[in-house]
């Protein structure tokens, strides 16, 4: 929440700093550098022994103090945790933060696309995630109140929202609208469609899926990184999804994995068979 309240902030001064990183569609801004910040210091000040891996590469300087947050969220607390993860140490949970995703429509001002993503994972399985919408109901004008928080725990169930099904076998594929290419339309047009949707970032589009406004986020390409997915898959598979490749494999969350998910990315509520079985062996060739 915090994050969010970051994200707007930012937005609402004017001045994003845009930094190219790798090329126009690869944007770091004040809010994923100030977000970032907010995220590594709060946890690692409570939590020493976390390994926390960022998106952004930061200096290492001082974080200012305004930018910490020490409370904790009763609503979480409230909730029993999973006999399975009662034990777990923190030396073991590694920490996967994308500060800002969907920072391309951030910048462009296409505002809900955007979500803060905090994931965990533990030997290797995304176990607990936290999706963060900062301008969730900023379409319905002044006065409106911003953002809300998604979060969900495998074996406990997630939270924060409503949980719906796309009706009727219908197929409707969420997918990229800035990191396109010939394979990846190739690979949504295999599903056979009843309806495409174009929309920013990875965390946004798995709330398409847990809300019932998409079947199946299809990705046939590289591009997402393990912070793009983990939170995100662990609210995905806490409600009975799935996220892996397009070979059906899971991703792994390990401390020493590679960021890149390679594989592309295929992830749905329901019916994730029938995607995958859709899979063009191009695709497959191809996304190794
Ligand atoms: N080619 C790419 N270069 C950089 N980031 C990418 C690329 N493809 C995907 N991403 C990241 O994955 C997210 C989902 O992809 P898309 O929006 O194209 O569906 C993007 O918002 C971006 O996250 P971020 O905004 O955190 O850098
Ligand atoms: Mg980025
Ligand atoms: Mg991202
Ligand atoms: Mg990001």
């Amino acid at each position: 929440e915090k994050s969010g309240a970051i994200a707007r902030r930012v937005m609402q001064s004017g001045d994003l700093g845009i930094v190219e990183k790798t090329g126009a569609n690869d944007l770091q801004t004040a809010a994923d550098r100030l977000v970032q910040k907010s995220i590594c210091a709060s946890l690692s000040r409570s939590f020493p022994k976390l390994t926390i891996i960022g998106e952004e590469d930061l200096p290492a300087e001082t974080v200012e103090e305004d930018l910490i947050e020490t409370k904790q969220a009763e609503e979480v607390l409230l909730k029993p945790c999973p006999p399975e993860y009662s034990s777990l140490k923190e030396e073991e949970l590694v920490v996967w933060v994308d500060p800002l995703d969907g920072t391309k429509e951030y910048t462009e001002g296409l505002l809900d696309h955007v979500t803060v993503l905090i994931g965990i994972s533990y030997g290797g399985r995304a176990i607990a995630g936290v999706i963060n919408q900062p301008f969730y109901n900023y379409q319905l004008g002044s006065g409106a109140v911003l953002g809300r928080t998604m979060w969900g725990v495998l074996g406990l169930g997630a939270f924060g929202f409503q949980l719906q099904e796309v009706p009727d076998n219908q197929r409707i594929v969420t997918t990229t609208r800035s990191h396109s290419n010939k394979l990846v339309t190739d690979c949504v047009q295999a599903m056979e469609p009843h309806k495409v949707i174009k929309v920013g970032g990875a965390g946004n589009k798995i709330v398409q899926l847990v809300e019932g406004k998409a079947s199946a986020y299809v990705f046939a390409s590289l591009g997402t990184k393990k912070w793009d997915t983990c939170g995100p898959e662990a609210i995905l598979h806490a409600v009975g999804g799935k996220l892996t490749d397009m070979h059906g494999n899971a991703y792994c969350y390990d401390a020493n994995v590679k960021h890149m998910n390679s594989a592309g990315v295929l992830a749905t509520l329901r019916n994730h068979d029938y995607y995958l079985s859709r899979v063009p062996q191009s695709v497959k060739q191809a996304l190794s």
